[in-house]
């Protein structure tokens, strides 16, 4: 049994950031993850990969080569992928089966995970290959600046966990960018009443039914909760807070956010139960 973390969400919500600090709490846990960078247009990361998809194929090339634009290149790039995912992947996989936890560092052009199909078979082949895969999605923290943006933000992601059909968690990444608590605690685990009189605000009174069914689409799918992270501000600085109080940043803080998202991705997947289970297996062997 495998297990995967499959980071998505929108262009610059902070996917490779995720991975490389995720990288690095790991190794100080003496933890081992291996990171597979799935950007064919990504040419510099902080962190070390196990397998590139430029080893595959490059954006640059397919750009030049068949004289397609950025989007139109990406799309090709995954396409080339998926036609290789027995050849190049399976490969690359068979390295990594026995309790490996592998993480994907994926594009940020969202139709890759709303409705082209291309991570769903990529995701149905790790499936194949015996791994339990959680999506990331990452949503910026500036969506939660204004209610709309939130909204739009939730149904990106609900599409995401529509399409992809995996157990889900949610990251609102760059917390430190927040400066209204009361934005924070609004968002991070909001009730559907309070988003519809929010939306009701914002939005002419013939949108009220759309705005009811959209938040009761949320709703339903109960996925709306975030977990904060935030992987820029350094241990020692400064926060001041809306109420003006000050206060320094710990490193127990920088990592509190991460290390709860690991713990909730961990349980989604159930990493760690397996091992506990066979712990559990062999001591009652032994006992016999
Ligand atoms: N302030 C702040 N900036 C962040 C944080 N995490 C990431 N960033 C910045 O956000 C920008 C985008 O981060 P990336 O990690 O490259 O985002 P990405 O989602 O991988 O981007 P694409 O792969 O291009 O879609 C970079 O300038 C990061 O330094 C954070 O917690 N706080
Ligand atoms: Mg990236």
């Amino acid at each position: 049994m495998g297990y995967a973390q499959l980071v998505i969400g929108p262009a610059g919500s902070g996917k490779s950031t995720y991975c490389s600090s995720l990288y690095q709490h790991c190794e100080t846990l003496g933890r081992s993850i291996h990171i597979v960078n799935l950007d064919p247009a990504a040419e510099n990361f902080n962190y070390p990969v196990v397998m590139y998809i430029r080893e595959l194929i490059s954006l640059d090339d397919v750009m030049e080569e068949l004289g397609l634009g950025p989007n139109g290149g990406l799309i090709y790039c995954m396409e080339h992928l998926e036609e290789n995912l027995d050849e190049w992947l399976a490969e690359e996989l068979d390295y990594y089966l026995d309790d490996d936890y592998l993480v994907f560092d994926c594009p940020g052009q969202i139709e890759l995970f709303s409705h082209v199909p291309m991570l769903r078979n990529f995701v149905e082949h790790l499936k194949r290959k015996n791994f339990n895969v959680c999506g990331v999605y990452l949503l910026d923290s500036q969506f939660i600046a204004d209610v709309t943006k939130f909204v739009s933000g939730c149904m990106a992601s609900l599409s995401a966990m529509v399409q992809l059909e995996l157990p889900h968690v949610n990251i609102l990444s760059k917390m430190d960018l927040v400066t209204s608590k009361r934005d924070v605690e609004n968002y991070l685990d909001p009730e559907p009443r309070f988003l519809l009189s929010e939306l009701n605000e914002w939005i002419a009174p013939w949108f009220k039914k759309l705005n009811k069914s959209l938040i009761e689409q949320v709703d339903e799918y109960s996925m709306v909760s975030f977990i904060p992270i935030n992987l820029r501000r350094k241990a020692g600085h400064k926060h001041i807070d809306c109420q003006g109080f000050t206060s320094y940043i710990t490193p127990f803080d920088l990592l509190s956010g991460i290390q709860y998202a690991l713990a909730q991705i961990d349980n989604c997947i159930q990493y760690g139960e397996d091992a506990d289970m066979r712990d559990f297996d062999a001591d009652n062997d032994d006992d016999a």
